[in-house]
């Protein structure tokens, strides 16, 4: 059986961490799930780390259910949440369940949407037809040409407000899941405080109920400048499985992120 949303849910209650990373193959989903992590994410930032683009904006319904086979394949004990791309849920309700279900069928558990109260109604739409959803809000990357960038969001007294609020809304919903990015660690730990569904953060505090961070990131893989959240976990290890045991552990123990990885 496979992880469910029932056992995350029952970590929550006994204050056990959830670690959770991106993966996009059956190769690493394999390593992955060996290695103990409690959920896998397909991301939609595939657009960026396999696919070489700037943005998440141009990823589409089809990748997104080719490399959630690809994950599912590889597994058979970790939970599989797969990203919504842009364009696949926002138009309504209706158009959001169509999609989803073709998600669902290609081996996810769950899928994820990015935004708050716009998107309740799709949350409950799809939360009352047998689709658990993750809700995602703070840095919302599909919604970059509004941000104006890929920056803290709730860094004002009123914007933590409406996030707090945004958070409520979406759980009231249906939403079995919230994954919180690029928010002050003070906030993040309010709203787990104020919420009873798991919280997992990045960039947002080690007060979240668990922990996602993108893979090739963890690996020390991707190019550039590196944001704060980030930790390369191949620093202090000797294979890719024993980085991605150390993260488990580090996450399960409170130890990432430290002070240094967060806002
Ligand atoms: N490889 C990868 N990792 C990610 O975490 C990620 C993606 N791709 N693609 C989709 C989004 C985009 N994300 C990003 C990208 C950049 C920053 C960044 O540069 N943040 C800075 C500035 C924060 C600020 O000062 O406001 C940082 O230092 O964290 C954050 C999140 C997170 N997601
Ligand atoms: C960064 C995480 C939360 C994500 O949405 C993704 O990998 O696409
Ligand atoms: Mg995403």
């Amino acid at each position: 059986m496979r992880t469910s949303l029932t056992t995350l849910q029952k970590m929550v209650e006994s204050n056990e961490k959830i670690a959770i990373l991106t993966c996009y193959d059956a190769t690493f989903a394999r390593i992955l799930e060996n290695s103990g992590i409690d959920a896998l994410l397909v991301g939609d930032s595939l657009g960026n780390v396999l696919q070489g683009e700037n943005t998440t904006l141009s990823v589409t319904l089809d990748d997104m259910i080719y490399h959630t086979r690809s994950v599912a394949r590889g597994t058979d004990k970790v939970l599989i949440i797969t990203d919504m791309p842009f364009g696949s849920y926002q138009a309504s309700p209706e158009l959001a369940f169509k999609n989803a279900c073709k998600i669902i069928a290609a081996g996810a558990q769950m899928v994820k949407i990015e935004g708050g109260h716009i998107m309740a109604d799709t949350v409950q739409f799809l939360t009352r037809r047998g689709i658990p959803v993750c809700a995602h809000i703070g840095l919302t990357p599909q919604y970059i040409h509004h941000l104006g960038g890929y920056k803290l969001q709730g860094n004002s007294e009123k914007s933590a407000k409406l996030l707090l609020d945004e958070a409520k809304i979406l759980e009231r919903s249906g939403a079995g899941m919230l994954v919180m990015e690029l928010i002050p660690a003070k906030l993040a730990e309010k709203i787990t405080q104020t919420l009873s569904i798991p919280t997992i953060g990045i960039g947002a505090g080690n007060s979240c109920s668990g922990q996602v961070l993108v893979m090739h990131d963890m690996l020390g893989l991707s190019q550039g400048k590196k944001p704060r959240f980030i930790k390369d976990f191949m620093v202090e290890a000797k294979s890719i499985p024993a980085a991605v045991e150390n993260y488990v552990l580090a996450v399960k123990a409170g130890r990432f992120p430290s002070s240094e990885h967060q806002f």
